[in-house]
């Protein structure tokens, strides 16, 4: 019977982190970098891993922890996910290498730790509005922006639920198309 408490093989901290990315590098490959909370994965997401992952040979994801999150504004209950879990269930994607935790505002100093070759994020940001930018481009990496998947976001996806159940009884037929 497997051990379901133990914590994802893929969850590093940063200085296993910044190890494994030295090992990787060694070996002659690049190494790309991304952030965010993930707190309810949905298609935007995996697609967004999945075509970073395509921009070199090791992705590696900082997610910001729950205090992290809770500052950022996006609402007083979130994240819904704790940030173990988020960070789990990153690390269970085959697009995903390894995850990090941080508990700053930013993944500024994560990515001064980790120096990645490439630095991503997806179309709801500008390049020059993402955080790392310059720092990359000084030593000679790359920053991409995703395309977005229109209409997709974990705030959408929560709305659609209060939406679909507000009246506690849930659905008696499927009246909220996606
Ligand atoms: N629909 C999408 N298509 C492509 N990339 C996305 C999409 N939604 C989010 N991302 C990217 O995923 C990363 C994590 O974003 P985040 O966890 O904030 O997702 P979100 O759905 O925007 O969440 P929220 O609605 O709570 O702000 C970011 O780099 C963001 O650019
Ligand atoms: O999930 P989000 O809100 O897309 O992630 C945020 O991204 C910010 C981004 O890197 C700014 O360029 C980051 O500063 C913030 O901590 C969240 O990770």
């Amino acid at each position: 019977m497997p051990d379901l408490s133990c914590p994802a093989e893929k969850v590093f901290s940063w200085e296993a982190a910044r190890q494994k990315v030295r090992q990787v590098r060694s070996e002659g490959k690049k190494v790309v970098f991304t952030n965010g909370c993930f707190d309810l994965l949905h298609i935007g997401h995996i697609r967004y891993l999945k075509a970073a992952r395509a921009l070199g040979d090791f992705l590696i994801v900082g997610v910001n922890n729950d205090a992290s999150v809770r500052r950022l504004g996006k609402g007083p209950t979130r994240p819904l996910v704790p940030q173990d879990e988020r960070a789990e269930i990153l690390a269970a994607l085959e697009s995903v290498d390894g995850v990090v935790l941080f508990s700053e505002d930013t993944p500024l100093q994560l990515i001064q730790t980790l120096r990645p070759d490439v630095l991503v994020k997806g179309g709801d940001y500008a390049p020059e509005g993402i955080i790392g930018r310059s720092e990359v481009l000084s030593w000679g990496g790359k920053v991409q922006v995703i395309p977005f998947v229109p209409g997709r976001s974990t705030s959408g996806l929560i709305a659609r639920i209060l939406r679909i159940f507000a009246n506690e009884s849930g659905p008696s037929t499927p009246t909220d198309q996606i």
